[in-house]
This record gives structure tokens, sequence and C-alpha cells, in this order.
């Protein structure tokens, strides 16, 4: 059966970006995934000085609502580069956080959905034809970690 979530508070809320689980990457930690995704759209941009803000930030939406500014420059390249950014934080969240791991893992085969009403990128928009982008991230992180943890056990066996 097909899982849904969205926000933080519904079911599965741990798969959300907006979820309070720290990450640490090249050595700057970030509060949420959010906070990272969103401050990736400015490296290297001529409004780069955002980058701190976003990391400043006290909430994910606040995060969000800084990086989604229309009037800033995002970097050149962002289309290409934004789900390779969005698929390391994600797979580092669930590395890091050994009891959203067990969730994700638990969840076995089962196709995972962002069921956001708006984005029909990440998510699958209002009437489900969205792209998916992070479930489809989310399954694939889910199949890497296991592999990682079956090598991980014939190695120590
Ligand atoms: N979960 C969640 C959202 N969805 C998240 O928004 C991000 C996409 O942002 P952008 O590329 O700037 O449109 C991405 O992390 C997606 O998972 N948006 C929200 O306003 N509230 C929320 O609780």
């Amino acid at each position: 059966m097909t899982i849904y979530f969205y926000k933080v508070w519904q079911p599965y809320g741990c798969f959300s970006n907006f979820s309070l689980h720290p990450i640490e990457i090249e050595g700057v930690y970030w509060p949420t995934v959010e906070h990272y995704y969103q401050a990736q759209k400015f490296v290297g941009s001529d409004d780069a000085v955002i980058i701190p803000l976003i990391h400043a930030a006290p909430t994910p939406d606040e995060a969000a609502a800084l990086g989604r500014c229309s009037t800033r420059k995002l970097r050149p390249d962002w289309e290409i580069v934004k789900i390779d950014v969005m698929r390391a934080a994600v797979l580092k969240k669930f590395l890091t956080h050994p009891e959203i791991r067990e969730v994700l893992l638990v969840t076995g085969d089962e196709v995972l959905v962002e069921n956001s009403p708006t984005d029909y990128f990440w998510g699958c928009g209002a009437d489900k034809t969205g792209q998916n982008h992070l479930g489809k991230i989310l399954m694939s992180v889910r199949e890497e970690i296991r592999q990682l943890l079956f090598l991980t056990a014939i190695t120590n066996s």
C-alpha cells in the first residue's frame, strides 16, 4: 500500500524535509534537510549573502520562505544539481539518525509519496500526477542503506 507523508506532525512525518533531524555536511551542521537544501540554491550566486541567514533561520518554514524569495538570484546550475543536492542531504539524514532509519526500513518495498497539494516536482501535487522526486529519493536511499547494512553484515560475519 502506498505510504503518503507530508507535514511533520502527520503519519511518517520524519520523511518530511522539515523534520527536526540535523545533518552535518562538509563540516557544517544544518538544523534540517530543508535548511541545507534551501541554502544550496545560492552557493556561488550573486545572492550568496543569504546563505548564513537561511542557516540561522529559527524554523524550516522560515528557511524555505527565505530560499523561495523570487527576487533573489539562484545559482545558474540549480536545475541540474538540485536532485543530487537533495539526495545527498536525505541520505545523510537517515544515516545520522537510527530511529528514523528504522522507520524507513520498516516500510519495506512500499511506494513512498510526498503528498504535497502544491508541489508537482518533489511531491505528487493535488491530483497525484506529480513527479514525486522526494518519494523517489527516499525509496532509493532506503535501498542504498539496505545494501550498506547487508555489506556490513557479511563483512563482519
Ligand atoms: N514538506 C513541506 C514542503 N515540501 C518541501 O518543500 C521543498 C521544496 O521547496 P522549493 O524547491 O523551494 O519549492 C522540498 O523540501 C519539499 O519536500 N513544503 C512546505 O511548504 N511545507 C512542508 O511542510
